[in-house]
C-alpha cells in the first residue's frame, strides 16, 4: 500500500511521528509537505494529498491540520475523496468498513501521537464492506456528479 501523506504547520509534528511509525511497518509514502512548524494554508496540502490519491498513484491518503476539520473540509472538494476526520479507534474502523474512506485526516491539536497512530493503523488495517454501503457510496458520487462540473 502506498500512502500520500500531507499536513500544515499545526499537523507538522505528528505527521513527522506518522511517518517514522509508517517506516518502522515499512509502509510505502510520500510526504507532500508542509516541512516546518512555519504558518502555511491547509488547503494547498488537501490539495496535493487528494490529487495524489484521487490520480490512482497512491492507494490512500493523511492528512492533518490543528483540528483535521479546516484540512478534511478542502480534500473532500476534489471530486472522488472520501475524507473523514476520526478522533478515535471506532469511527476508524467504520469509515473504512461503511464509507471506504481514502483519506484519514486527524487534528493534532485534539488527539495525542499514541492515539494518533492507533487510529493509523486500524483505519489502514481495515477493509471496506460493500454491500449496502456500496450503493450509498455511489448515491454520493451522483451528487458529484451533479454538482462538480
Ligand atoms: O481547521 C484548521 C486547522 O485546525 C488549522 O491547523 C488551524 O486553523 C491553524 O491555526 P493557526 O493559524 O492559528 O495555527
Amino acid at each position: 500500500m502506498k500512502i500520500a501523506i500531507g499536513s500544515d504547520h499545526g499537523g507538522f509534528s505528528l505527521k513527522e511521528i506518522i511517518k517514522e511509525h509508517l517506516q518502522q511497518k515499512s509502509i510505502e509514502f510520500k510526504d507532500f509537505g508542509t516541512d516546518s512548524e512555519a504558518s502555511c494554508d491547509y488547503s494547498e496540502f488537501a490539495e496535493a494529498v487528494g490529487e495524489a490519491v484521487v490520480s490512482g498513484i497512491y492507494d490512500r491518503g493523511i492528512i492533518i491540520c490543528g483540528t483535521g476539520i479546516g484540512i478534511s473540509i478542502a480534500a473532500n472538494k476534489i471530486p472522488g475523496v472520501r475524507c473523514a476526520v476520526v478522533g478515535d479507534c471506532f469511527s476508524a474502523k467504520a469509515t473504512r468498513q461503511h464509507n471506504d474512506t481514502n483519506i484519514l485526516a486527524l487534528g493534532a491539536r485534539v488527539v495525542g501521537s499514541g492515539l494518533a497512530l492507533e487510529i493509523v493503523d486500524t483505519w489502514l488495517g481495515t477493509e471496506f464492506e460493500g454491500g449496502r454501503h456500496q450503493q450509498r457510496i455511489d448515491k454520493i458520487t451522483e451528487i458529484e456528479k451533479k454538482y462538480c462540473r
